[in-house]
Parts: structure tokens; C-alpha cells; sequence
């Protein structure tokens, strides 16, 4: 499908931007740079607004989404916004009893763990969502409008990390239960996957058509599970969740024919890099614990990476943090493109002084070579 013509894509206005050009494998002069979780915690005109809310009331007050989405752009100049919502938000709008617990995170009103719970979950029609979106799509318009030439990012979460949530019931460390399932009942697993894939699919669907640029999926569990695992019954899911993105394109002013740009990440999943691009992606986004140039050697070559710097040194004294930045864009140099980020979100007690220092590193540094 064409994304309609006031589209940022379509419209030509972020389709040049640094973001969208090197996520379609194209080195800009600069590196582009955000932060996943750039919106949220870190920030005290954040914590200000939520002050008495619940987190998935605020993801649902179109308002109240946009604003926080846009107080990053504005504090750090980085060079795309990131949807402010929850994986679980798409859960929520369908009928599933999930909250999320602060200092924990989602938490299901039941665990789902036989094939009759999988009956009775996947019994809610995902149609629904067509309509329960409206707050979503609503908040993305308000953003995008005011954004301009930032591109904004949507998200979902992939089809594993989410059913993973709902066999555990809420965050785990293991996912042993997920895992369990995933052999025990194959077929009820595979039901369950399909029906995730479906759910978080629209919900990423509603973003970009709203007017969002780029689309990123988080499998941030994917790392537990095996390379035959992730392949076998977790890759085919993902490739489904993304089909719902994959069709949505634009047309530039020099007649070229684009799709709208997909990301993959993971975390702890540089065994299964390829296989995550190989599920449709565009872009993969690696976590601190593979250095970009042997990611982009386990990746061929051939595709944009997006990361890594680890979280952890973003407390560490500027000139560790420094050397680190300076290592990772040098290694970041031998892919085709390079988008800077975390290996995984800002840490909520990162001063965020140190990340509007790091944007203009990354910009300052790329413009000297
Ligand atoms: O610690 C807590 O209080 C619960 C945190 C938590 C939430 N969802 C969750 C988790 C588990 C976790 O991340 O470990 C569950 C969650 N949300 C998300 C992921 C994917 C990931 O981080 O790998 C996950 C799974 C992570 C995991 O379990 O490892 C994704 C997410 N949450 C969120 C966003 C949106 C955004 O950052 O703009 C995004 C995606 C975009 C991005 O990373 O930038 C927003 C979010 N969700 C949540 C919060 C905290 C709400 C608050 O109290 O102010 C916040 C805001 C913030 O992080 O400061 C709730």
C-alpha cells in the first residue's frame, strides 16, 4: 500500500533525513543518533507530568504520549523520536488483563500456560484493534505534526518477548514456562505466536500509517532461546508481525519506488543475528555485547547496524564514555550505515546531560572524518 501523500515519507519531508537515508543503507555525512527509551525515566520533565498517572493510561492520552515523545527531540537534538507507548499496550486494547507494575514491569492478570488458555486468549478477535488504535494513531498525527523534519520511529514488540510475558505472566528470567510451551504443545504455541504476530502487527501498522517513518521491532528476549529454537518457532511469527509493515511504501520526488524502513533488535542475541535480519528486516540492532564490525561480519557485509553503545558507561567518568563512543562509531564505520543507539534503553538513573554531550560527540565526530 501507498502511504497517502501528507505522509512525512510521502510528503518529502523526512525522507531525506539522516535516519531514514542510513537505515536504507546509505552513509549520511553525519551518523545519525537516538536512545532507545530516549522519552521516560531520565527525564525530569517526565517525571513532573506522570506525577500521580498509571503508565498504559498515559500511552492512551494522545496528548500526553505526544508531549512525552517529543521532549527528548527537543533537550537532546537527536535525530529521530521514538514513540512514547508499552509492547503491552496492543495486549491491553484487545482484552488481555495486563497492568504495568512500576519498579517491575507488565504483569498479567492470569499467566497463560495450557493449550486451553491459548484457546481462550486467542478467542479475542484482533479486529478490534482496528478501532481501540485511535488514541495511537491520534497521538502519532499530533507528534509527527510537530516533529517535522525528525523522523519518528514506531514500535512493537515482537511476537516471542510478548507471548513470553503472557506465559510467564509477567518479566522472568528464564522464560521457562514460554519455553516449555513452545515444546510440549507445539501446535498450541504456534496458534499463540500467530496470534501475537497479528496483534502486535496492527498495532506497528497503525504507527507508520499515522505518519511515522520507520518501524522497529523489539524481540528483547529473543536471546534465550537457541539458534534452532529462535529459527524453528519464534522466526516464522516475527516474519508475519512485520508482513503488516512490509507492504507500506512511498514514492520519492525522483520517482524511486521505497519501503518504509524496518528494524530488528534483540538483546543478547548475537548468535541469531542473521537470522534476524533474514525474517524481513532492514536494519538490525545489536546490543552492547557484540562489537558492530564482527556483528557486521556475521551479517555479510550488507546491512545497516543500529547501536551499540553499552548503557552501563553512560555513569562512567566523559572520557571512558568518550573512548567508548569514539570506538564504537569507528568500528560502526565498516558497515554500510551506521545509526548510533544503546545495546538496550537509557538506564532511569542516567543524567541527562551526558546524553545531550553524546548526540553532539556522535555528530561532531562524524563531521571531522
Ligand atoms: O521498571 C519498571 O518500572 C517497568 C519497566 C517496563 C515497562 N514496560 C516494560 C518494562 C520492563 C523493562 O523494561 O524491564 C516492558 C517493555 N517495554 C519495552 C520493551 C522492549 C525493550 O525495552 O527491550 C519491554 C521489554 C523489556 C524486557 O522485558 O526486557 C519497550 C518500551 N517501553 C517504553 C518505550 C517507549 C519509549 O521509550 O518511548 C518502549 C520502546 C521504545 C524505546 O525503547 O525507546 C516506555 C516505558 N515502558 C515502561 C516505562 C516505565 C514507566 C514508568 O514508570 O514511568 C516506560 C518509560 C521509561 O522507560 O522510562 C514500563
Amino acid at each position: 500500500m501507498i502511504l497517502d501523500a501528507q505522509h512525512p515519507l510521502s510528503s518529502g519531508v523526512t525522507a531525506g533525513s539522516r535516519l531514514i537515508r542510513a537505515y536504507q543503507g546509505t552513509r549520511p555525512d553525519v551518523t545519525p543518533v537516538w536512545f532507545m527509551r530516549q522519552a521516560g525515566r531520565s527525564l525530569p520533565e517526565y517525571r513532573d507530568l506522570r506525577v500521580g498517572t498509571r503508565m498504559l493510561d498515559v500511552c492512551l492520552d494522545p496528548e500526553l504520549a505526544s508531549e512525552i515523545t517529543l521532549q527528548p527531540v527537543r533537550r537532546h537534538g537527536v535525530d529521530a523520536g521514538i514513540f512514547f507507548s508499552d509492547i503491552v499496550v496492543p495486549l491491553k486494547l484487545v482484552g488481555v488483563d495486563v497492568e504495568i507494575v512500576p519498579g517491575k514491569g507488565p504483569v498479567l492478570g492470569k499467566a497463560v500456560r495450557t493449550p486451553a488458555d491459548v484457546a481462550e486468549l486467542v478467542a479475542l478477535d484482533p479486529a478490534v484493534l482496528d478501532e481501540a488504535l485511535e488514541p495511537i494513531r491520534r497521538a502519532v498525527g499530533l507528534a509527527v505534526s510537530q516533529l517535522g523534519s525528525t523522523p519518528l520511529i514506531g514500535f512493537a514488540g515482537a511476537p516471542f518477548t510478548l507471548a513470553a510475558y503472557l506465559v510467564e505472566g509477567g518479566p522472568s528470567k528464564d522464560h521457562i514456562h514460554a519455553r516449555t510451551l513452545m515444546h510440549s504443545a507445539p501446535e498450541a504455541w504456534e496458534q499463540l505466536m500467530n496470534w501475537t504476530a497479528d496483534v502486535t502487527g496492527r498495532f506497528l501498522r497503525a504507527q507508520v500509517v499515522a505518519g511515522a517513518s520507520a518501524a522497529q521491532l523489539f524481540d528483547s528476549w529473543a536471546g534465550a532461546l537457541s539458534l534452532a529454537d529462535y529459527a524453528a518457532s519464534v522466526a516464522p511469527a516475527s516474519t508475519k508481525a512485520i508482513a503488516h509493515v512490509r507492504d507500506l511504501g512511498y514514492t520519492e520526488a525522483d520517482g524511486t519506488e521505497r519501503n518504509v524502513p524496518i528494524v530488528h533488535f534483540g538483546v543478547g542475541t548475537g548468535e541469531l543475528l542473521k537470522e534476524m535480519h533474514n525474517i524481513g528486516a532492514d536494519v538490525v540492532g545489536v546490543d552492547y555485547r557484540v562489537p558492530l564490525d564482527e556483528a557486521n561480519r556475521r551479517l555479510g557485509g550488507r546491512v545497516p547496524v543500529q547501536g551499540n553503545v553499552d548503557p552501563a558507561l553512560l555513569s562512567a567518568p566523559w572520557p571512558v564514555l568518550e573512548a567508548h563512543v569514539r570506538d564504537v562509531l569507528e568500528r560502526g564505520r565498516t558497515a554500510p550505515a551506521h545509526v548510533l543507539n544503546l545495546g538496550h534503553g537509557v538506564p532511569p538513573e542516567t543524567d541527562p546531560d551526558v546524553l545531550t554531550r553524546l548526540v553532539s560527540l556522535v555528530h561532531d565526530v562524524s563531521a571531522e572524518n
